[in-house]
């Protein structure tokens, strides 16, 4: 029987060679990076399932190099192609990825140069299609060791696509476009919304407080053993990310829709307001999270599984409602510090096709809402398409809906947050801090319209 060109050649009898330490959590970083590029999955979803063997330390240590990787893949790139010869052949691709995580180790992490590269080279040796090439990856990478620091200063590489570069370039000038790449190749904090008073939580987490009132943490670790975490005292939610919802003031005696819900960080907030929500989301998948996190936080919301672009609401389910928040499906590219692989397994196509579908929600929605009542729209996105060409859109088309402009200082938000139609607009390099792994927000955009018609009854 020939042996499938993806297992692992593994050690056998006597002879064998000690396994070296931490080649496990390697070759599922190595698998989870190709499985965001040869068969596009999200990466997190690839890890779950390639690191589900690993005990918790090499899954971190797997997550730590596959997500580096991807973070810094412009940079790795470029220090390749300047260190070979000539690429390597289709058919030894997986040689490229050994190359890629190994140059990752030696100069993004806190690995020993030894450790990354003998590990890259072991892996190699698993497969004939890469066995060929293993004297090569050892001289690359040893030979990006030594230099590869200097040649990466001076050369500056962008570490995100071009396309995206230029549409940043395009909306927020060259310098902040600059400043953005540069940011999103960090990694991020994280960011917990407290479901009741805040303070009492700082000490016990070790957390800051940030002005809008999410608490932010570094090097967290497991996030489920934090304290709080099992007696359902908050959730992990980055700190631009709760300010959509805390646009609607919601609180009890409203009725308030959340459109696209799962897995619920927004339901969350605004079931812990004293609303009565309704969670609709198109996916059952991701409503059973929701539902579990709603569990776990011991929230209650209405759960309905609907497309936000057809769903219809009349007296008898509740009349329209006072205010329905849209958190719409996006390219995610305000996230590419959380989720590196959203820089690469998006495409310019996906932008027109998103935003299509985000006018459809936007439309419908807007019948949702009783006259005098309350519309937020946002997206974790840092395209215009995406966020202010939607509403302007919107307003051009509906004359019974305005802008309710965010004033700064409202729920903590700072100035430079704000664009000039009184929209939110945060960028990753927002909230900057001394110490750069405390500051940075998520790129957000969130508009607060009102539908004319009757006054405010909030
Ligand atoms: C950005 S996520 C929402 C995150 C959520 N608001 C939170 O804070 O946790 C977008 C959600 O929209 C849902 N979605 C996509 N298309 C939809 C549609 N046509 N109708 C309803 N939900 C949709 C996706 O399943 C996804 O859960």
């Amino acid at each position: 029987m020939s042996e499938s060109p993806r297992r692992p050649r593994r050690p056998t009898g006597r002879q064998a060679a000690p396994v070296l330490p931490g080649l496990a959590a390697r070759r599922a970083a190595a698998d989870a990076f190709d499985a965001v590029f040869v068969n596009g999955r999200p990466l997190e979803e690839a890890l779950d399932r390639l690191s589900r063997d690993l005990d918790e330390r090499d899954r971190g240590l797997a997550r730590m190099i596959a997500a580096t990787t991807l973070r810094r893949l412009g940079s790795l790139r470029a220090l390749l192609a300047a260190f070979l010869e000539k690429p390597l052949p289709e058919k030894a691709r997986r040689g490229e990825t050994l190359l890629l995580i190994g140059a990752a180790q030696v100069l993004f992490m806190d690995v020993p140069d030894h450790a990354a590269v003998a590990t890259s080279v072991e892996l190699a040796g698993e497969q004939p299609s890469t066995a060929g090439f293993k004297g090569l990856i050892n001289a690359v990478l040893r030979r990006i060791a030594r230099e590869g620091r200097a040649k990466l200063e001076a050369d500056a590489v962008y570490d995100q696509p071009e396309w995206l570069i230029r549409g940043w370039t395009s909306a927020y000038g060259a310098e902040a476009a600059k400043a953005i790449a540069r940011t999103l190749a960090r990694e991020a904090p994280l960011d917990l919304t407290i479901k009741d008073d805040p303070q009492p939580w700082l000490e016990r987490l070790g957390g800051e407080l940030l002005p809008t009132g999410s608490v932010r943490l570094i090097e967290a670790g497991n996030v489920t053993a934090l304290p709080g975490f099992d007696e359902g005292a908050w959730w992990v939610q980055d700190a631009a990310a709760a300010i959509p919802a805390r646009l609607i003031h919601a609180g009890p005696g409203m009725r308030v829709a959340d459109l696209c819900a799962a897995p619920g960080g927004k339901t969350a907030q605004l079931a812990a307001s004293g609303a009565q929500v309704t969670a609709l989301d198109r996916s059952a998948v991701r409503l059973r999270r929701l539902k579990q996190n709603l569990e776990r936080l011991r929230l209650e919301a209405e759960i309905v599984e609907a497309d936000a672009a057809s769903w219809q609401v009349g007296i008898e389910n509740g009349g329209p409602f006072d205010a329905v928040l849209i958190d719409a499906p996006c390219s995610a590219t305000g996230t590419i510090r959380r989720h590196p692989d959203v820089a690469w397994s998006k495409a310019p196509a996906d932008i027109a096709s998103l935003g299509a579908l985000q006018a459809r929600i936007l439309r419908n929605a807007a019948d949702l809402v009783r006259p005098g009542g309350v519309l937020v729209y946002s997206t974790c996105s840092l395209e215009p398409e995406e966020g202010e060409r939607q509403i302007e859109a919107l307003l051009a088309a509906r004359d019974d809906y305005e802008r309710v402009p965010v004033l700064p200082g409202e729920n903590g938000v700072a100035a430079d947050w704000i664009n000039a139609a009184g929209e939110i607009r945060t960028l990753p390099t927002h909230l900057p801090h001394e110490d750069p792994r405390r500051g940075g927000l998520d790129g957000f955009f969130a508009a607060r319209l009102r539908r004319r018609g009757a006054p405010d009854a909030s």
